[in-house]
Formats: C-alpha cells, structure tokens, sequence
C-alpha cells in the first residue's frame, strides 16, 4: 500500500480507538471469565494482594498466592479454601532472583502453568533519601521493579505458547507523576511502568494477541502501607480522598476482565499526568504547592519514624547479607 493511503488508514483507525475508548465510557464492556485459569497474585498476604486473590477465587480460578509473609500468605489461602476455592501458598521473597525461578518451577509441578499473573507485591522505603540505608533503596528497586522482570520471564513463555494468559502489573500513580521525598519509591515504580509498556508492546508486536495486559495506577489506598500521607485538607475532604481497598482493586478487576490496557484510579488522575506532561515546571511547582502535594508524604515519614520507634528494631535488617562481599540473593544461579 503507498503511504498516503496508509496515513488514510491509520488516521481513520486513531479516529475509531477514540470513538471505541468513549463508548466503553458509557456502555461498560462485558467481563471475560476466568474460570478454570491459575492465576498467580504476588504480595497476597494483605492489602490489595488479597482482596485481588479473593475476585479471582470468587470467580472460579485456581490460586497461587506469593508472599514473604507465610504467616500472612497462609491466612488469606485458608480464607479462600474455606470459601471452596482452589489455593496453594507460596512463601517467597521475590526480590531474590533465585527464589523465584525455583518457586516458579515449584508452582509448575505442582499446581500447573500459570495464565494470569498478578505482579502486585511492592514495598516503601518510608524515609527521604538522604536519611535513607543503602539497601532499603535496593529493596525497593528490587521488590517494586526488578521483580516483574523475573516473574515475567518465569511465566510469560507458556503464555506467548498457548497465545492465551494476562499479565497485571500493580504499578501506582506514583509511577506517572512523583512528589518529594520518595525517590525509591517513584524510581522503582516508573521503572515498573516503563517495563509494562515495553512488554505490551512486545507481545503486540509479535502478533500475540490472546496474551493480555493491564497496568494498574491507583492513587493513595488506605491500606496502611502509606498511613499519614496527606493532601491540603479541603481538598482531600472535597475532591480526593484515599481510596477504600475494596473499591480500588473492583476498579482493577473490572479492567482486567475488560482487557484494557491501563486504569488510573480516580480518573482525575489523567489529568494530573496530562498537567505535568504540558504546564511548566513552574508551574507544576506551584499547583503543588496550592494542593499541599509538594509535602503530602512528610506526615507519613513521621508516621513511619514512630511506627519503627515502637518495635525498636528495624524488620528489614533480618533481609541484610551478613558478609557484604557475598551477593546472597542470587548466589546459586551464579
Ligand atoms: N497503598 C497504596 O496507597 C498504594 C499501593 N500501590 C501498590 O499496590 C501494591 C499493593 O500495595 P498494598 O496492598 O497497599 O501493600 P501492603 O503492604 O498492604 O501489601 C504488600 C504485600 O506484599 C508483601 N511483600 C513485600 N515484600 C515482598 C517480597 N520481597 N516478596 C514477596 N512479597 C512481598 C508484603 O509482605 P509484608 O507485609 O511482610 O511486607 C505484603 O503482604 C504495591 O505494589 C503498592 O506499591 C499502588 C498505589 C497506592
Ligand atoms: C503529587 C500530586 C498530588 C498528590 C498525590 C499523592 C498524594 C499521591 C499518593 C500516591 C500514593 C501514596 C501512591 C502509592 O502507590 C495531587 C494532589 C493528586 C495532584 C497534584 C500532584
């Protein structure tokens, strides 16, 4: 085809995306069924994680719940099992590369391939940079970003096989648009981002279309993981308030049963990615500042000093290698 009447045709198909993206706004599109996939949720022992596992399980797909936590892990698989549901637990700690290769091959001979992958686990450092240790920064990189390449790579080759899965990534909207003070944290969470939409080029550019993604970049969930972060008032009273766990992940599910390929959640959150991409850093700065958003996490790093004040010790120490010359996390794939 000559290029003219090519340019006809792509801006006749940019018209239509346009046209299909209005109408999934007015009549909601139908849910695909899950039922009888094995889906996996990384971090499923609170918060988002396991309200995520239980939509699934609710629908009738076979479980295999991650996280570091067993304790945590294996309460929310006997709230499943007791609510007839398929599960199996998985303790892993998915910032160690090793550990999630031999899980991953654990979960494959004992419960099958998985077809849906719900990297959701994720961490905070909970302290500005210049205060914050070395290795909690690398926590963060490794929990929040790296981590999805190793689960991709474990999972996705059986996907692209059969042309038939869905990846999700739980990213954040701090992976879009960032505020001070939680370097670790937006870094990590861009870079998850950047890998999801890489990915879902990929798979698209092969042709496989029945492998699906969705990214997911929910605002602040009152889940406890960012407990004290704070907008100026009125405006969280009256415009944004943090959003309900339960709310959130209905949002995300509902995307996913809909093969989109993103979900902001609340939607003003576009806005706040358009904002940033056209408006001068001036005048970000200042919105910012009107907001109370240039500050919004000074409250949760306060917050977080007094929750560490009352255990006394610091659980991610127990994570340290004992000799720093000794790389533990991935020394048996060396
Ligand atoms: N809460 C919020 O405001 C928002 C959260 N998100 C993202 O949503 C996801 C879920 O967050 P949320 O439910 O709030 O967080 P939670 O802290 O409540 O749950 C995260 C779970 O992941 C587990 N986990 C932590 N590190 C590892 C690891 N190395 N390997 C395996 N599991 C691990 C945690 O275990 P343990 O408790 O033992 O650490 C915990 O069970 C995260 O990716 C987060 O970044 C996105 C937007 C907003
Ligand atoms: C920066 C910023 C805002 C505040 C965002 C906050 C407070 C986000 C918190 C997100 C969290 C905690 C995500 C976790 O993954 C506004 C007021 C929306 C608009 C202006 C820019």
């Amino acid at each position: 085809m000559n290029i003219a009447a090519e340019l006809v045709l792509v801006a006749f198909r940019v018209v239509m995306a346009f046209v299909q993206a209005a109408l999934r706004w007015v009549f909601k599109p139908p849910e695909k069924s899950v039922a009888g996939e094995v889906c996996l949720v990384t971090g499923a022992g609170g918060g988002l994680g396991r309200l995520f596992a239980r939509e699934f399980a609710e629908r009738g797909a076979s479980l295999v719940l991650w996280d570091i936590n067993e304790v945590a892990n294996e309460a929310t698989a006997e709230a499943l099992r007791a609510s007839g549901a398929r599960v199996r637990a998985y303790t892993c700690d998915i910032s160690r590369r090793a550990d999630v290769y031999c899980t991953a091959e654990r979960v494959r001979a004992e419960v099958g391939e998985v077809t849906v992958l719900v990297n959701n686990a994720g961490v905070v450092a909970g302290r500005p940079l210049l205060d914050c240790p070395d290795e909690l920064i690398e926590r963060s990189m490794a929990v929040n970003c790296h981590a999805h390449f190793w689960m991709v790579k474990a999972f996705l080759p059986h996907m692209l096989e059969n042309n038939h899965g869905h990846v999700v990534t739980v990213a954040s909207s701090l992976g879009l648009f960032s505020t001070a003070g939680i370097e670790d944290y937006c870094a990590s969470k861009y870079g998850a981002v950047g890998f999801h939409e890489s990915l879902s080029h990929e798979i698209k550019a092969i042709g496989k279309d029945g492998v699906n993604t969705t990214l997911i970049c929910p605002y602040l969930v009152n889940t406890g993981m960012f407990r004290g972060c704070r907008i100026r008032k009125e405006i969280e009273t009256y415009l944004l308030s943090p959003l309900e766990p339960q709310y959130c992940v209905h949002e995300a599910m509902h995307a996913v049963l809909t093969n989109r390929s993103m979900i902001c959640t609340p939607r003003l959150m576009y806005l706040v990615v358009f904002m940033k991409s056209i408006l001068p850093w001036d005048a970000v700065v200042c919105i910012y500042r009107f907001l109370g958003a240039d500050k919004c996490m000074y409250p949760f790093f306060a917050e977080h000093r007094r929750g560490l004040n009352n255990n006394q010790k610091e659980p991610w120490t127990d994570a340290l290698p004992t000799n720093p010359c000794v790389d533990h996390g991935n020394a048996d794939l060396d």
